[in-house]
Parts: C-alpha cells; structure tokens; sequence
C-alpha cells in the first residue's frame, strides 16, 4: 500500500511522480487546492437533468433510458427446440425405441399436438408440439425405412424431460422489469427491445455540449505549421470523448483567441445553445489566461485549482443564460494529457449525473499489483496505465515511462488511471487503486 513519503526523509521522488510543471514548489498552491472528491461533489451539486425523448430504438445505440422497461412478452413466446433434431416423449423413448416420423416442423411452422408413440421432424427454433418433451440431436438418431413409405427413427436411451427444449420465458418473462431506468443502451440491450417488438423507447436527451479551445498558439490539423505554433490537439480528442460518454457537441468553433473579450463573447454565445460548455486551455495563473475572469465577469466561479495531478488549474463555473437558466462550464486545463484526465475525471461522471447514467456516473475501481514505484507530493496524481496478467497470474499495472501533462502518448491505448494518493511512497509490488477507463 502507498505509504505517508511525507514521514520519510530519504525517500526521492521517482521519475513518474516527479512535479514536472513545478506546481508543487509554489507556497501559494499548496494551500487552498480542493480534493478530487470535493470538485466531483460541487461538480454534481444541483446538476441539470435532461429532459426525455421518445426516438426510434434503431437509433437509440449509447443512449440513456429515461424509465424502467418491463416486458410485455415472453421470450421465447412459446418452447422451442434448441437443436436439430427428433422431438418425442420420454416416456415412448424409454431405453430406446424406433418412433415414426408423424410430422416436420420448421422454425415459423405452427405444430400440431405430437402423435401417440410417434416422433417430430423438427429444427433448431421450431416450437415444441404439445406433448413432446424432449429433443434428441440429429447426430444420435438412426434413419430407417418403415411400412407403407413412413420413416422410423432410431432414438436412444432413457432420455431427460426437457432435454434440447428451450423453455417459454426462459430469457425474458412477461411483467418482469427488462431494463432499469439509467440504463445507457448498448447492443444487448437494443436486442431485448427489439426482441419485445419495441420500435421506440423513451430516452434521455442527450446533453448539448459547446466546446472551444483557446490559445494564440493554435492551428487546426492540415494547416502549415508557422514558428511557434502547435496542431490543436485537443479539441478532436475532447469532442471524440464527449461523443463517446454520450453528448451531442453542438458548438465547437475551431479556436478562440487569446483574449478576455474573444474568451467571454464565445462564453455568451455557447450559453445560448448548450446545456454544458466545455473549454479547454487558458485557465492557468498566466496574464493570457482569460477564462476565470470570464467566467466570473457572465457568472461565478465555483472551483479552482484542484489538489489532483494531472489537472491542477481546473475551473468549474456557472455561467447565466438567455433562458434564464445557468449553464455550467468546465475549464480544463490545456496540456492534452490534463484535458484528456480531466474528461475522464470530470466530464464522464458529469454527463452521468446529468442524464442520470448509473454507468458513466462513477468509473469503475480495481485493486492491482503495480509494476512501477511513484511518490507523490501534495497532489493526487493519476498515472497512465495498461494491465497485464503477470506470471503468477495476478493483475499487474504498467506505466507509461513519461507521464509529463504534455506527452500524450501516455494516453494512447491507456486501460486505466492507477490512483496514487498526496504524500504517498508507492513500491513496485504494492497493491494500487485503478481507475477502470471502460471505453
Ligand atoms: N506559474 C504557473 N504556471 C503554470 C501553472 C501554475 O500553477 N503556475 N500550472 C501549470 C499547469 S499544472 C497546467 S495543467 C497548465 C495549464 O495551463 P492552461 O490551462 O492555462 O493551458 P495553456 O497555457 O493554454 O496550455 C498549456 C499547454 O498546453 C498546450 N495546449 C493548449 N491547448 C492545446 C490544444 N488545444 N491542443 C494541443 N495543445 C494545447 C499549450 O500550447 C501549452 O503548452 O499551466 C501550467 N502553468
Ligand atoms: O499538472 Mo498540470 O496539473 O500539468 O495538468
């Protein structure tokens, strides 16, 4: 386990952990920086949640059911045969025995009540006739010619009722709750709609999402790079994510410059459209970092400067709306690998909390060995991670060697975040807290 590093004069801060952007060293920001739990709790405080929507189940993949759904049907409707084979009783098979063939049933064929001492012809799907209660696979039967042209079918035995038969409501059982609201649909769930003959289903609307990026610096990718400008990154990769976690970006301008005024006029005019707005880049200490101020100037403030590594200048605001409303704005910082932290730290839980998803609400949490040491200082740092099974079959955690805000390649095929608590000496061998980034 992570031991207090703080209470170890000789141990050294390792490659992975070490404070990179030197936040660490300001005296000023070791005070005052909120605990990720406090951030996700003023994060989720009086959330908007978004309205329902009857759509069409075709195209209904990755949304959030806004109520429960109970079957109106049974699935199978009715038994049916799981096999290709011979249907008959257990009784006229007994040790064995040579079973006319009475009737050939295909799957969407009606049956026709079994006949005394005889067997049924049947395929895989074709519902059981009324008095057969078993199927025997094709490959056990023998075939032979009988009198006046019927066939005979050699079936083994004894045999056990129910054998090969699919039974009514096995799957899904009429009255009982098919899936709980707060579901976000995926293709199983489709499935048992579609199963129940649903065209449409009452969903959550998905949340409307401005997002932009500042920085002079900035050009968009396919441009000619000029001295001292870099591609814009993160604003494909933000807007791939909230599509991912199930929003809607409706705005995303291809950059803001670095100004107050360019800051707080894209503000005001992403309130107008979006329930959520989403900004990255600009929020540190620097005199070209505008979107505090102006996010303060059109609403409040509620939280910056987070004790959590990467992400440290994260802003959480509320700005008023034309609509009388306020919308919230989440102002991730501009290193990719912050911004790409933070959406999965912030915005997945966020969009969770605002189309009330069980699922995106909390990322999962596994216990793991690590195969990497970490010290950290007065942040919580989340290192990159993939997991691997080690020789003795325990789940192992690697990290990315570089785990700067700056490298994104640390990111890049990233299974989970290996949580490493402030003041904390984390050994190679000691147990780690992952965060699970189920994509
Ligand atoms: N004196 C201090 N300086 C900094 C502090 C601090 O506490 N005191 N905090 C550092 C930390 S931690 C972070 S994180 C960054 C965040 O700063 P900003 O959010 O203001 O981000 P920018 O300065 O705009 O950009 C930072 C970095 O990322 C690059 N960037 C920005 N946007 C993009 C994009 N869309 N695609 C690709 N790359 C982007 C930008 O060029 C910078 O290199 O502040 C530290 N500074
Ligand atoms: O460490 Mo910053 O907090 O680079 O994101």
């Amino acid at each position: 386990m992570p031991t207090d590093a703080s209470k170890d004069p000789h141990s050294q801060p390792s490659p992975s952990a070490a404070a990179e952007c030197g936040c660490d060293a300001v005296p000023a920001g070791a005070k005052g920086l909120a605990p990720l739990a406090s951030a996700l709790a003023a994060l989720r405080d009086s959330c908007p949640l978004m309205p329902a929507e009857r759509v069409a189940v075709s195209d209904a993949a990755g949304r959030v059911l806004a109520e429960d759904v109970h079957a109106e049907l049974d699935v199978p409707p009715a038994d049916n045969s799981q096999m290709d084979g011979y249907c008959a009783r257990v009784a006229d098979i007994g040790d064995g025995a040579w079973l006319p063939i009475s009737q050939r049933i295909a799957a969407g064929q009606p049956a026709t009540p079994l006949a005394v001492a005889s067997c049924a012809r049947l395929f895989t799907g074709a519902e059981i006739p009324d008095g057969g209660d078993v199927v025997v696979m094709q490959e056990e039967v023998t075939l032979r010619e009988g009198e006046g042209g019927t066939t005979l079918a050699w079936l083994p035995g004894p045999r056990t009722r129910g054998d090969n038969i699919r039974v009514q409501g096995r799957d899904v059982s009429k009255g009982n709750r098919l899936l709980a609201a707060g579901t976000r649909l995926d293709a199983a769930a489709l499935g048992l709609l579609c199963g129940q003959g649903a065209s449409h289903v009452l969903v959550r609307r998905k949340v409307r999402v401005a997002l932009f990026a500042t920085g002079d610096e900035l050009i968009e990718p396919g441009q000619p790079l000029k001295p001292g400008q870099i591609y814009n990154s993160n604003r494909v990769m933000l807007s791939q994510m909230l599509s991912n976690f199930g929003a809607e970006v409706v705005l995303a301008p291809l950059n803001v410059a670095d100004t107050f005024e360019a800051t707080r006029d894209a503000l005001a005019s992403a309130a107008q459209q979006a329930d959520l707005i989403v900004t990255c880049g600009g929020v540190s200490v620097g005199e070209e970092d505008h979107v505090r101020p102006a996010i303060e100037a059109l609403g409040s403030l509620d939280l910056w400067r987070l004790a959590i590594k990467p992400g440290k200048p994260l802003a959480l605001g509320s700005i008023n709306s034309p609509r009388g409303d306020t919308v919230r704005v989440v102002g991730l910082p501009g290193n990719p690998v912050s911004s790409w932290v933070g959406g999965w730290l912030f915005l997945r839980p966020l969009l969770g909390e605002m189309t009330d998803c069980s699922a995106l609400r909390e990322l999962k949490r596994l216990t793991v060995r690590a195969a990497f040491s970490a010290r950290t200082a007065i942040r919580q740092d989340h290192l990159r991670v993939t997991l691997a099974t080690g020789s003795d079959g325990q789940l192992e955690a690697h990290a990315f060697p570089d785990q700067n805000s700056a490298v994104l390649s640390s990111c890049a095929g990233a299974q989970a975040l290996a949580v490493i608590p402030p003041h904390a000496q984390l050994n190679h061998g000691d147990s780690v807290e992952c965060l699970w980034l189920e994509r």
